[in-house]
């Protein structure tokens, strides 16, 4: 069975000496925990020193994006080498707020999930749909299209590695998750889209829910069929927190 899978971005926060005594009181809080995957995904800056206090725990270390090339003249971007050297082990790509921001396209997500598992990097896909999107009932096409595009030319083996996380624009930062039914529903969905294209790989693929998880509405997400953890935003920037979510049951 899939394993759970609760993974915090931290997008712009955190100073260094921030970011090490955050996680420094989680190994406390959830060092002992072995049936859930934990990752903590941290500003470039925030990943050498953090490896540090990761070496040697359950809590596994991701960048929150990265360039599809492996070096060059690529001024302020930072290479799946550079990852790999500082520890990282996943890495997050697609994030609504790079491709709302930034630009950044299908196209390019594609590239950055080729080149992550081509160097062992576990890609974090972020898929999901606007409200305006949702209002014209576009969700499903949405997130089938944003997650085949990102797959496009991937090797079945490697899609085990890939975790797709769902997460509504709308539900991001606004303290308003999508219903637990509603999240499971468009979830179960993408893992029919999935099991279509890949076959039976997609029930091995961990399908995140992400959007103002907190640590009271965790369980519940916890509880459906087909959500198997969370990318968790503003309630993985504090220690007793995200340690919460982690402990879900
Ligand atoms: O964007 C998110 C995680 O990637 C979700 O952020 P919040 O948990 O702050 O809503």
């Amino acid at each position: 069975m899939r394993q759970p899978f609760i993974a915090g971005n931290w997008k712009m926060h955190k100073t260094n000496q921030e970011a090490v005594e955050m996680v420094e009181e989680l190994v406390d809080l959830v060092g002992d925990i072995g049936d859930v995957d934990i990752a903590i995904c941290a500003p470039a800056t925030a990943l050498a020193p953090l490896s540090e206090v990761t070496a040697g725990t359950n809590i596994a270390l991701g960048a929150e994006d990265m360039h599809w090339e492996e070096e060059g003249a690529y001024t302020g971007e930072i290479s799946p080498l550079m990852l790999k050297d500082v520890g990282c082990e996943y890495v997050i790509l697609g994030h609504s707020e790079r491709r709302d921001y930034f630009g950044e396209t299908d196209e390019d997500v594609n590239k950055k999930v080729q080149t992550a598992l081509k160097h062992s990097l576990k890609p974090i896909i972020c898929v999901g749909e606007s409200l305006a999107q949702r209002e014209a009932e576009g969700t499903k096409d949405v997130v089938k299209n944003q997650v085949l595009a990102a797959l496009d030319g991937v090797n079945i083996d490697d899609l085990k590695v890939i975790t797709i996380a769902y997460e509504p624009l709308w539900a991001i930062g606004t303290g308003k998750s999508a219903s637990t039914k509603e999240a499971n529903e468009v979830i179960k969905y993408i893992r029919n889209v999935l099991r279509n294209e890949f076959g039976k790989v997609a029930d091995s693929m961990r399908i995140q829910y992400g959007g103002s998880v907190k640590p009271h509405n965790i369980s519940e997400f916890m509880a459906t069929s087909d959500i198997d953890g969370a990318l968790v935003g503003s309630a993985s920037l504090e220690a007793q927190s995200f340690a919460d979510i982690v402990k879900f049951e």
